[in-house]
C-alpha cells in the first residue's frame, strides 16, 4: 500500500517579499510539480528503519526507528499543526547531522529537518519509505520549498487518520475543504523550517492551486478573466529565500519608513494586479489593453523589488534583453538570481518569442513556458489492499 501526492510549483506575479510585511500578493500555481510517494513496510519487510530518498540530488537518509525513539523520548503524536519548538529542532538536528549532508548539499538539512518534523508529528516513531522527486529547480524562485512541503504534508496525511481513505477512486483525487485546510497548515509548519519566517503565500497556492491574492494569511482565490502566459527564465544564480527574507527585514529595521511605503506601494499594485485578472473582457482589444496595464505594473513592481535589495546582475539581463522586444519582466519569488517572469502578450507572435528565447539562451539562461493556473496539491492510493472503500486505519 502506496500513497503517493503532487504538489505544484508557483510564480508569483506581484507583492513577493512585501507580502511578508502585511502587503498584498498575487501567486499562481504552474504545471510542474514535486512527487512524493510513502509506503509502510509490511511485518514480511522486516524493515525498522525510515528512509528519506531525495532523488533529484540523489541522496538517500535512513534512522532505525530505535535511534528516532531514543532522540525524542517524549514524542507526542498525533498532534495537530504546530510549530517545532527549538528544542525539538536540536534534537532533529542531531538525527539530521548523523547523516552527514555532503557540505555542496547543506542547504538541505533544513528540508530533511521540516520532512522529520512533518513525518514524526503525524506518525511518530514508524518505520516508513519516502521517495521526492520534482519537475521544479531547486531553490530558483519557483516554490520547490512550498511544493517539497505540500507534497510531504499531503502523502503523510493521507496515509494517517486525519483522512478518510476512498479507494474506490482511481488516479488523481482531490482532498476534502478541512483536508486541504490540514495539509496547509502542516506545510506552512515545513515553510517555516526551511524559510525562517514565509508570509504562506508559496504553501497556500500549491495547495489550493489556480490564481489567489494572499495577505496576512488571508486568501483570496482569484476567478481569472483572461489568458495569462508568462516566460520562465531560470538565471542558474542559485540563491536562497531564508537570507534574502531575512536582508529585505534588515533594511525594514534600518529605514522603517522609507520601506513601509515600498511596502504600500507593492500592496496597491498587487490589489491593482488582481483587479485586473479578474475583471470581464469583452474582445482582443480589452485584453491588449489589460495586459498593456499588466506589464507596466510588473515594471512597477520590479522597481520596488530594486529598493529592496533582492534584484540581482543577471536579473537585469534579463530585463535588459526582454527591454529590446518591448517586452516587461520582474523577478519572481526571492529574486537574488532564481527564475525572472517575462509577461508574453497574446498577440505576440511565436516568431518574436523564439527570438527572445534564442537571445536570453545565449547569456546562459534557461527558459520555460509553463501552464499557469492548473490544480492544487492532489494523490492517489496505489497497491490497495482487498479491503473494500474506506477501509479506515492500516496502520
Ligand atoms: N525536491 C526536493 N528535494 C529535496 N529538498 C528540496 C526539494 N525541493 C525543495 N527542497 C528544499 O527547499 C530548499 C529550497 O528552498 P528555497 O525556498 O530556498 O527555494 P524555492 O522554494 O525554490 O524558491 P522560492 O522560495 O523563492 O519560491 C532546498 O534547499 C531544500 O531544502
Ligand atoms: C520572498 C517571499 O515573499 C516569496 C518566496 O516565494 C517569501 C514568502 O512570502 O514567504
Ligand atoms: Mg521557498
Amino acid at each position: 500500500m502506496e500513497v503517493r501526492a503532487r504538489a505544484p510549483g508557483k510564480i508569483i506575479v506581484a507583492g513577493e517579499h512585501a507580502v511578508v510585511h502585511g502587503s498584498a500578493a498575487v501567486a499562481a500555481s504552474i504545471d510542474l510539480y514535486t512527487y512524493v510517494s510513502l509506503r509502510f513496510p509490511t511485518p514480511a519487510d522486516n524493515d525498522e528503519t525510515l528512509s528519506l530518498h531525495l532523488k533529484d540530488v540523489s541522496l538517500e537518509f535512513s534512522w532505525p526507528v530505535a535511534r528516532i525513539k531514543e532522540a525524542f523520548p517524549n514524542l507526542e503524536n498525533p498532534i495537530p499543526p504546530s510549530s517545532c519548538l527549538l528544542e525539538t529542532l536540536k534534537l532533529i538536528a542531531s538525527l539530521v547531522d548523523e547523516q552527514n549532508i555532503p557540505e555542496a548539499n547543506i542547504g538541505l538539512a533544513a528540508g530533511v529537518t521540516a520532512f522529520l518534523w512533518l513525518f514524526t508529528s503525524i506518525h511518530g516513531c514508524k518505520p516508513a519509505k519516502v521517495v521526492v522527486n520534482s519537475e521544479l529547480p531547486l531553490g530558483s524562485g519557483l516554490g520547490s520549498s512550498a511544493a517539497f512541503c505540500v507534497a510531504l504534508s499531503a502523502a503523510i496525511l493521507a496515509l494517517s487518520d486525519s483522512v478518510t481513505m476512498d479507494f474506490s477512486h482511481q488516479g488523481w483525487q482531490v482532498f476534502g475543504e478541512n483536508e486541504l485546510e490540514l495539509v496547509n497548515k502542516w506545510a506552512f509548519e515545513g515553510e517555516k523550517i526551511i524559510h525562517g519566517k514565509p508570509s504562506g503565500i508559496d504553501n497556500t497556492v500549491s495547495t489550493y492551486g489556480n490564481m489567489i491574492k494572499f495577505k496576512s494569511g488571508d486568501l483570496t482565490r482569484l476567478k481569472t478573466n483572461m489568458p495569462l502566459k508568462m516566460l520562465i527564465t531560470n538565471t542558474k544564480v542559485g540563491r536562497n529565500t531564508k537570507a534574502l527574507v531575512a536582508s529585505v527585514s534588515e533594511r525594514t529595521l534600518r529605514h522603517p519608513t522609507a520601506m513601509a511605503s515600498v511596502f504600500t506601494a507593492v500592496d496597491s499594485i498587487s490589489n491593482e494586479v488582481a483587479a485586473i485578472i479578474q475583471s470581464p473582457v469583452s474582445d482582443d482589444l480589452a485584453i491588449t489593453e489589460k495586459e498593456e496595464k499588466l506589464a507596466e505594473l510588473m515594471e512597477m513592481n520590479q522597481g520596488l523589488l530594486q529598493c529592496m535589495g533582492v534584484s540581482h546582475a543577471s536579473i537585469e539581463t534579463v530585463l535588459r534583453t526582454t527591454l529590446k522586444y518591448k517586452l516587461s519582466t520582474k523577478l519572481t519569488g526571492a529574486g537574488g538570481g532564481g527564475c525572472v517572469l517575462t509577461l508574453l502578450p497574446t498577440l505576440l507572435s511565436g516568431t518574436v518569442v523564439d527570438k527572445v528565447i534564442a537571445d536570453l539562451e545565449t547569456c546562459g539562461f534557461q527558459c520555460l513556458l509553463a501552464g499557469i493556473g492548473g490544480n492544487g496539491v492532489e494523490f492517489s492510493y496505489s497497491g490497495i489492499p482487498d479491503i473494500g472503500a474506506n477501509g479506515g486505519n492500516l496502520s
